[in-house]
């Protein structure tokens, strides 16, 4: 699991195709969110899921919180793994591994200001039900808690992902401009990106996402050889 990208807010099968081509891992469609602000509509994303072949895959990001209504939404998409991006109650999170063990959860720890210690009593708390975790940006402004484009305060992340005996996905604001840095500050198992994928056109850029994927293997290589002092 080390090294994964992944790449959020995907529109179309052609662009499905682009970012696989490219090298990005996972794909995530964001769906049932509080905005309503979805890039596509959930039978269009059954339709772009289906397309995917394996080893990448399809990944649904959504604020659903309850364990029954997670799987049978994950079913009726076609996935195996959902990214959690509500405030699910841990009994929620470990009534989903029951019903559905083989279904890979990534639960969101989203960084606001000192809220360190809870997000630390967060992962002590529901890590046995989650795969992997995923830190993400808080916007203030608007209250957004995803694609908000910001970057957070990494030495926070980099803190969850030494205490977490899961793997940590980095988020939030991550572009190809910074996400060596990031990977060097963090040290994180993978690395997740909506809007700095982005051209003007709300698509995504294949220039960007190539040197993302570039610099983001990079960074992995050269944490996994130890070339990166501490
Ligand atoms: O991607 C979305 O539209 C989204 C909406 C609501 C919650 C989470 C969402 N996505 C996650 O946010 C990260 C970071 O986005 P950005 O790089 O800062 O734009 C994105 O990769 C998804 O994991």
């Amino acid at each position: 699991m080390y090294g994964l990208i992944q790449a959020a807010g995907i529109i179309d099968r052609a662009e499905a195709a682009m970012l696989c081509e490219a090298g990005v891992d996972w794909l995530g469609f964001p769906l049932r969110l509080p905005s309503k602000r979805e890039d596509l509509t959930e039978a269009e994303a059954i339709d772009v899921i289906a397309s995917i072949r394996s080893p990448h895959k399809g990944v649904v990001i959504t604020y659903l919180t309850e364990a029954e209504e997670i799987r049978a939404f994950c079913a009726e998409l076609g996935v195996r793994t959902v990214q959690l991006h509500g405030d699910v109650p841990a009994a929620q999170l470990r009534t989903l591994k029951q019903i559905d063990p083989e279904l890979y959860v990534l639960k969101s720890l989203v960084v606001e200001k000192d809220n360190t210690a809870s997000l630390a009593r967060t992962v002590e708390e529901v890590a046995d039900w989650v795969d992997m975790f995923i830190t993400d940006s808080f916007n203030p402004a608007t209250g957004a808690k995803g694609a908000t484009g910001m970057v957070h305060d990494w030495r926070v992340s980099a803190k969850l992902a030494r205490l977490s005996p899961r793997p940590l996905m980095l988020a939030g604001g991550l572009n190809a401009d910074n996400v060596i840095d990031a990977i060097e500050q963090v040290r994180p198992a993978a690395v997740d990106a909506h809007t700095g994928l982005e051209g003007p056109d709300g698509r995504k850029d294949p220039e960007k996402v190539r040197l993302f994927v570039e610099r983001s293997k990079l960074a992995f290589a050269r944490l996994a050889l130890g070339v990166v002092a501490r």
